[in-house]
C-alpha cells in the first residue's frame, strides 16, 4: 500500500483570459498511494477541480509533473490540442466518474458502458462480455436494456462507474460524484467505491466538499485552500497533528467553558491511550473535577481514535501538572481556552490557537 500510484509535482495552473490571470493551481504536490481511497477537500474555488482534471491531463499544467502508475503523463502530452496516443493509452488506465454522471441519453445502459470499449477497438463480443460483468458488478444487470432518463440518480452514478472500470483502470478519479444525490444514495455509492477499492484493489481519488464523503470512505485526504494544499495525511495522521483543521472538521468536538476561571483542554487519544482510563486517573490523582464538553469515538483500520475536551477548574497556570500527567499518558493535549485571569493578565494563547506544550 506504499507505492505511491498518483504523484503530483509542484503542479500549477493558470487560467490566462484577455485582461486578467487566475492561478487556480499554486505548487500541489501530493502523493496517492496505491489501494488507497484519498480525498481532496475544499471549499469552492480552492482548485479541486483543476486538480483532478489535471491529473489525467484533462486540463493541461502550466507546470509541474503528474505520474500516475509510474508514467509521467505530462511528458506524453505533447504540444498540440489533441493527445497523443500514448497519452490516450495512459488515460485508459485512469477510470473517471462524473457530478453530472455525463451518460449519453440516446444509448441504452450496456451501450454507455460499452462507449470506452469500442473506443480502444474492442470486438462487439467482447464489449458485450465486458459490460455484462460490469454491470453485475454495480448492481444492475437488470439495467442493461434500459436508457439513461429511466434511471434514478444512484441508477445513474452506477452506470458512470461501470463505464468508468470499463479500460479495467488502475484508478478512478471521482469528480464531486455524490454531490448531485440524496444522502442515503450518496452512502450506497460511497459504499459502492469502497467495495470497489477492496474488490479490485483500485486506488480512488475523490474531491468532495463533504466531511461525510472523506469520513466514511477515505484512507487519507488533503485540504485545498487558494491552490495549495494547506494539510495532508492519513486520517489517523491528520488527527494526530496539532492544531489540524481537517481533524476538527472530521471529528468536531464543541463546547464551550462554562465559566471565566476554567481551562478547556482538547485531547486526541490513538494508539494505547485510546483504550486506558486515564480520564478517571486525572481525577482520583489530582483530585479534580474533570466536565466532559464533548467527545467523537471512530474506529479506523481496527485502530480506535478519538477526540475529546474537557474543562477543567482553574486557569492554564493552575493545571500545569494536571495538564502535564495528561501529556505523560501519551495523548495529545491542546489547550484550547486557557481561562481569563481576574486583572488583566493575559492568558498564554489566545483561544483557538492550540497551544501545544510539548
Ligand atoms: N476554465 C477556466 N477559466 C478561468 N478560470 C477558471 C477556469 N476553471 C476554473 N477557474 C478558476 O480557478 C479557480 C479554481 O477553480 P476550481 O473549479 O478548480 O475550484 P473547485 O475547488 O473545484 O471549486 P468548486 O467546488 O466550486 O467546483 C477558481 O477561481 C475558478 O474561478
Amino acid at each position: 500500500m506504499d507505492t505511491p500510484v498518483i504523484t503530483t509535482t509542484d503542479l500549477r495552473k493558470v487560467y490566462r483570459s484577455r485582461d486578467r490571470e487566475v492561478t487556480a493551481l499554486d505548487g500541489v504536490d501530493l502523493t496517492v498511494r496505491e489501494g488507497e481511497v484519498y480525498g481532496v477537500v475544499g471549499r469552492s474555488g480552492a482548485g479541486k477541480s483543476t486538480l483532478i482534471r489535471c491529473v489525467n491531463l484533462l486540463e493541461r499544467p502550466t507546470s509541474g509533473t503528474v505520474e500516475v502508475d509510474g508514467r509521467d503523463l505530462t511528458a506524453l502530452a505533447g504540444r498540440s490540442d489533441r493527445a497523443p496516443a500514448a497519452l490516450r493509452a495512459a488515460r485508459a488506465g485512469i477510470g473517471m466518474v462524473f457530478q453530472h454522471f455525463n451518460l449519453l441519453s440516446s444509448r441504452t445502459v450496456q451501450d454507455n458502458v460499452e462507449l470506452p470499449l469500442e473506443i480502444l477497438g474492442v470486438p462487439r463480443r467482447e464489449r458485450a462480455r465486458k459490460a455484462a460483468e460490469l454491470l453485475d458488478l454495480v448492481g444492475l444487470s437488470d439495467k442493461a436494456r434500459t436508457y439513461p432518463a429511466q434511471l434514478s440518480g444512484g441508477q445513474k452514478q452506477r452506470v458512470g462507474i461501470a463505464r468508468a472500470l470499463a479500460g479495467e483502470p488502475k484508478v478512478l478519479l471521482s469528480d464531486e460524484a455524490t454531490s448531485a444525490l440524496d444522502p442515503e444514495t450518496t452512502r450506497s455509492v460511497l459504499q459502492l467505491l469502497r467495495d470497489l477499492n477492496r474488490q479490485l484493489g483500485l486506488t480512488v481519488l475523490l474531491i468532495t466538499h463533504e466531511m461525510d464523503v472523506v469520513k466514511a470512505v477515505c484512507d487519507s485526504a488533503a485540504l485545498m485552500k487558494g491552490g495549495r494544499v494547506v494539510e495532508s495525511g492519513t486520517v489517523a495522521e491528520l488527527l494526530a497533528t496539532p492544531g489540524s483543521e481537517l481533524a476538527d472538521e472530521l471529528f468536531p468536538v464543541g463546547g464551550q467553558a462554562s465559566g471565566p476561571d476554567r481551562t478547556v483542554v482538547d485531547l486526541t487519544f490513538h494508539g494505547e491511550s485510546a483504550t486506558r482510563p486515564v480520564i478517571s486517573q486525572l481525577a482520583r490523582t489530582y483530585n479534580v473535577d474533570v466536565s466532559i464538553l464533548g467527545a467523537a469515538m471512530e474506529t479506523y483500520d481496527g485502530r480506535q481514535i478519538g477526540r475529546m475536551r474537557i474543562e477543567l477548574p482553574g486557569r492554564f497556570e493552575d493545571n500545569v501538572v494536571p495538564i502535564g500527567f495528561l501529556r505523560e499518558q501519551g495523548l495529545q493535549v491542546d489547550v484550547a481556552e486557557a481561562g481569563i485571569a481576574d486583572v488583566g493578565i493575559a492568558a498564554p494563547e489566545p483561544a483557538r490557537t492550540r497551544a501545544v506544550a510539548k
